[in-house]
């Protein structure tokens, strides 16, 4: 479980996450939506421990993450797919990554063999695909077993065939009672993937409730029909900062 509590991170330049509370629970996929720019990555940041909250807190199984023993056999991670050390091997990659976190070198394997990059394993980090790059970046979050999985647009460059197998496998991982967070832009897929959402804009919660509910409550004033892209787009209209010339 993660939990997040009156979450604030001011820059020079303004307030990235503003006093945002809200709880991510086990056994369901949860989608972290917002427009860009609206505070998702800076709130992942923060829960990882990676950025210092200038007010709040955020805490994986009651614990703040830097507090965590073995933080990879709690919570894996997938952030910047790319932050790979350009020469080592991925077998050698989540084999460095399994050593520094106690981790027995079998579950290497294990990881390569569930995220399909069994046949990669002595390919270096610098000749790999985005999709390839982001199946490393899955197999590493995997590599501790972890109940808790924090997803930062985990779709980006996959296939078709990688989009399909990533969405059954955070379904999969929180059918086994895990607790899943994932951001995504693409609202097609989370309307497929995720049972909740938490919605941002300007670092501010919008939206904390079931992707059903959510639909219902922003449908257009005929109510039916609605798409998680129309409910989204209705609710964070106001909340967009970055909108492309001729945009509605
Ligand atoms: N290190 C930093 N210094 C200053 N401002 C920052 C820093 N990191 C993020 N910001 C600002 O904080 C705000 C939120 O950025 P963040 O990357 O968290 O948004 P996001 O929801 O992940 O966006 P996107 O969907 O585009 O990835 C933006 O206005 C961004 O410019």
């Amino acid at each position: 479980m993660i939990e997040v509590q009156h979450l604030t991170k001011r820059y020079r330049g303004g307030t990235a996450v503003d006093d945002l509370s809200f709880a991510v629970e086990p056994g369901r996929v949860t989608g972290f939506l917002g427009p860009n720019g609206a505070g998702k990555s800076t709130t992942i940041r923060l829960i990882l421990g990676l950025d210092r909250p200038s007010a709040g807190s955020a805490v994986v199984n009651g614990r703040p993450y830097t507090s965590l023993e073995r933080p990879l056999t709690a919570v894996g991670a997938l952030l910047d797919a790319g932050d790979l050390h350009p020469t080592r091997s991925v077998r050698e990659h989540l084999r460095w990554l399994a050593r520094t976190n106690g981790i027995g070198e079998r579950r290497v394997g294990e990881v390569l063999e569930a995220t399909g990059m069994a046949g990669a394993a002595r390919k270096r980090a610098k000749t790999l695909s985005l999709g390839m790059k982001q199946r490393l970046g899955v197999a590493a979050a995997l590599l501790g077993d972890p109940g808790v999985l924090i997803l930062d647009e985990p779709v980006n460059g996959l296939d078709p065939e990688g989009v399909v197998w990533i969405r059954h496998l955070m379904k999969g991982l929180a059918a086994e009672g895990r607790t899943v967070l994932v951001s995504s832009h693409l609202m097609s897929e989370m309307a497929l993937t995720a049972e909740h959402l938490v919605v941002i804009g300007r670092g501010r919660l919008l939206a904390d409730t079931s992707t059903e509910d959510f639909i219902a409550a922003h449908a257009g004033a005929d109510g039916g029909g609605a798409s998680l892209e129309e409910a989204f787009m209705r609710l964070t209209g106001a909340s967009v900062e970055f909108r492309s010339g001729g945009a509605r």
